[in-house]
């Protein structure tokens, strides 16, 4: 194989590499897949989607992803996303106003994802058990909804040193495994909250414009220390009712919107919802790049 073909993908800012790994049979070794993501001598991206066929009952294709350092990344929202955008192109799922959601694999198991009616696409993260998410320290949280997430709520979230803060936290609190360390600030008015979220990435050891697991952790934190969550459980009376969330989280690259129930000290039907966008397709020379 000298040439691969490649298309090009963004959700809020957080950019894809999108291979279709069924025809192209392409086994791309770390080296190649570090070097495609170099954003001066490669194509540049956070990361590689691979879509490949699923074996799993049910499930129209399996994505797996790479981070920008060419290792095989946990789940990543938005590429999940992305990766329904390009499925939707090559033919592999239809998604119209008769069948709205399929399923797919990804490396934490299936998820259910889809577009909405005004064509943002959305994924279905796996529950988050309350009694899973850490308190750090007074303003930090860690959860795992997929990936790992430290969480900490800043004020002027503009001047914070992310790349800094965020480096000395992944390596010095998290080790060699590391974690996606998210500075979040809240603000409230009469109308509601949103939260404003910078996330440093592992993998790409960088600031990204946007990540959606990390979007998905920050929504989760937020609920969890605004409604002190972790002192007080919430189990269900016989009603059973509990209100679907929505927050609307901004970041450099866009904004996306998370759901979530919290029932039974769970917090389930967590959703992410947002923009991908299918920028370019291109051919790169597989020689050059080893
Ligand atoms: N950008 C991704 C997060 C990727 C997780 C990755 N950085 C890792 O820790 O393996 C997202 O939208 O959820």
């Amino acid at each position: 194989m000298d040439e691969l073909f490649f298309s090009k993908y963004e959700g809020a800012g957080n950019d894809f590499i999108a291979i279709d790994q069924t025809s192209s049979g392409a086994a791309l070794s770390t080296g190649q897949l570090l070097r495609m993501c170099n954003r001066k001598t490669g194509i540049g991206a956070d990361g590689v989607l691979e879509l490949r066929q699923s074996h799993v009952t049910g499930c129209s294709f399996r994505l797996v992803y790479y981070n920008a350092d060419g290792r095989e990344g946990s789940l990543c929202g938005n590429g999940a996303r992305c990766s329904l955008a390009f499925a939707q192109n090559l033919g592999f799922i239809q998604l119209d106003s008769r069948n709205q959601q399929v399923t797919f694999e990804a490396c934490d198991g299936a998820h259910k994802g889809g577009v909405l009616e005004d064509g943002q696409f959305f994924v279905d993260m796996r529950n988050v058990a309350v009694a899973d998410i850490t308190h750090v320290d007074k303003d930090s949280y860690f959860l795992d909804n997929g990936s790992p997430h430290h969480v900490t709520f800043v004020r002027d979230l503009a001047d914070a040193d992310v790349v800094h803060k965020g480096r000395e936290l992944r390596w010095g609190t998290y080790g060699e495994t590391g974690a996606n360390i998210n500075f979040a600030e809240a603000e409230s008015n009469s109308r509601g909250s949103r939260l404003t979220v910078r996330t440093y990435e592992r993998g790409v050891e960088d600031e990204t414009l946007a990540c959606g697991t990390g979007a998905c952790a920050s929504a989760i934190a937020a609920h969890v220390r605004h409604q002190n969550v972790l002192s007080s459980p919430r189990i269900s009376d016989e009603e059973g009712e509990f209100p679907m969330m929505k927050t609307r989280v901004s970041m450099k690259g866009g904004t996306l919107e998370v759901q979530f129930k919290l029932e039974n000290n769970t917090y389930t039907d967590i959703r992410l919802c947002g923009p991908a966008r299918h920028v370019y397709d291109g051919k790169i020379s597989i020689a050059n790049l080893s």
